[in-house]
């Protein structure tokens, strides 16, 4: 006998918060923004549904091993080499490049910047874009770049791809629009997004006047979510919780385009009378995405002490040595402190890894005070640092239960390379000249008379 009609229900491929998204990270995707576009069973046919060009975007080389080997088979309105006239190099003096060494003239410390205000006129996300830091070398595709961005201005007639390394954008203030060849995303604060090297896109304003946040240029290997080991398969940032957007495109033929490459450190542009982000269907599992940090699932210490910030990366980029990150991204998300008899912030330490850090809302445990959202602080290699004073002697004194902590999301920009600090960073007015002095307070209570310490 048939079963009843209504005993037979199939799902609707759409969850309710990712509409316009496909969920998974790494995954082979595939996308057509008009029904048939995409080819059935094969990559290049003799001739592509709908006059469209099928080309290939490489993000590995073609024989990488299959666990880390990236492309995606693009079908466009012209192929690639057609979004490209006749290039002039152009200036974008303070979007730097690695190696930027020794050119700060700051002393040897741990550093620190009050928020940059968004000048009226910040301009576009290319005009905005500033170095702070960088590590490695472009040309060896080793190391990486840490900028911050002010956007007042949409690329509207304007698109961009960077050669040199894939972009990993925070923002902090405002919503933005990334147009990209492969789909829209859209981000706010507390988002990320995720742009792949040699990916085509334009930057639009998306609601607010002025936007800010900070981009960590990762010239190495392609960002991944990190080894679980004994946590197991679940936690931390959950493949699902990642967004690749659906196709879309412009067809804008007529009109003049301009596209900027950053090619080792240069920049190069070049006007067309065409949008180049006219990519109707693609698949493959080289992408861009977003991920929202509120998803983040932290695991953490639920006994003692405090673990080392490795627990909270998000993503990781390799440098090739098993455990010794080119880039982490880690993230200090709201959290339960259980810890019993335990110091609960970080410790002090000393780390052969250099720390870039930002702030993204609220207040950072070890830094109650000088380190608000839009501000950075750079930890560099081997250089001590950890709370300041009154995070010590409030932490060292209190009486421990169950804290959580809200109102907090800081991030780190982790990696194995010194960080040299750009000099636009180093002559910035908002550079706090008297930061070392947050320890200063730290006093020495040793008594060989007395081992249990009280606080006085
Ligand atoms: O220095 C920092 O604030 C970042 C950091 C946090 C933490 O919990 C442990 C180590 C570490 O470097
Ligand atoms: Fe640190």
């Amino acid at each position: 006998m048939d079963a009843p009609e209504e005993d037979i229900v199939i799902a609707r491929s759409r969850a309710r918060y990712n509409e316009g998204y496909m969920p998974g990270f790494g995954n082979d995707f595939e996308t057509e923004a008009i029904e048939g576009a995409l080819p059935i069973g094969q990559n290049s046919p003799q001739r592509c549904p709908y006059g469209l060009y099928a080309e290939q975007l490489s993000g590995t080389p073609f024989t990488a091993p299959r666990a880390s080997n990236e492309r995606t088979w693009l079908y466009r309105m012209r192929p690639s080499v057609r979004h490209i006239a006749r290039m002039r190099r152009i200036d974008l003096p303070l979007f730097r490049s690695a190696p930027t060494p020794d050119e700060s003239g700051l002393p040897l410390a741990p550093m620190r910047w009050d928020p940059a205000p968004i000048p009226e006129d910040a301009g576009t996300w290319l005009e905005g874009m500033r170095s702070i830091a960088t590590g490695g070398d472009v040309l060896t595709q080793t190391g990486f770049a840490i900028h911050t961005y002010a956007v007042t201005e949409s690329m509207e007639t304007e698109a961009f791809y960077n050669a040199d390394g894939e972009m990993l954008v925070v923002p902090e203030i405002g919503r933005l629009r990334f147009f990209t060849e492969m789909g829209v995303i859209d981000i706010a604060p507390g988002e990320i997004a995720l742009l792949p090297r040699g990916l085509k896109y334009k930057v639009l304003l998306n609601g607010d006047a002025k936007c800010r946040g900070y981009v960590c240029e990762n010239y190495g290997g392609a960002f991944s979510v990190p080894e679980r080991g004994p946590i197991g398969a679940n936690c931390l940032a959950n493949p699902r919780d990642f967004l690749t957007p659906v196709a879309a495109y412009e067809r804008r033929d007529g009109t003049c385009h301009g596209l900027t490459v950053k090619w080792c450190g240069q920049f190069h542009r070049c006007e067309i009378d065409h949008s180049p982000l006219d990519v109707v269907a693609w698949h493959g599992n080289y992408a861009p995405y977003k991920y929202n940090l509120r998803h983040y699932s932290p695991v953490g210490p639920i006994l003692n002490d405090h673990a080392d910030p490795s627990i909270f990366t998000v993503l990781t980029a390799p440098s090739g040595e098993p455990g010794t990150a080119n880039i982490d991204f880690v993230i200090f998300p709201p959290r339960w402190l259980v810890a019993e008899n335990s110091f609960r912030p970080p410790w002090y330490h000393m780390n052969i890894m250099s720390e870039f850090m930002g702030l993204i809302e609220g207040v950072y445990d070890a830094k109650p005070e000088g380190f608000v959202p839009g501000g950075m602080s750079i930890h560099n290699m081997m250089l001590p640092h950890g709370p300041d004073a009154e995070a010590f002697y409030k932490a060292s004194l209190k009486d421990l239960g169950p804290e959580r902590l809200t109102n907090t999301m800081a991030f780190m920009f982790e990696t194995r390379f010194p960080q040299q600090v750009t000099r636009h960073a180093a002559g910035l007015s908002t550079l706090q000249a008297g930061y070392p002095k947050v320890w200063a307070s730290l006093r020495n209570h040793f008594d060989p008379e007395r081992r249990d310490w009280r606080g006085e």
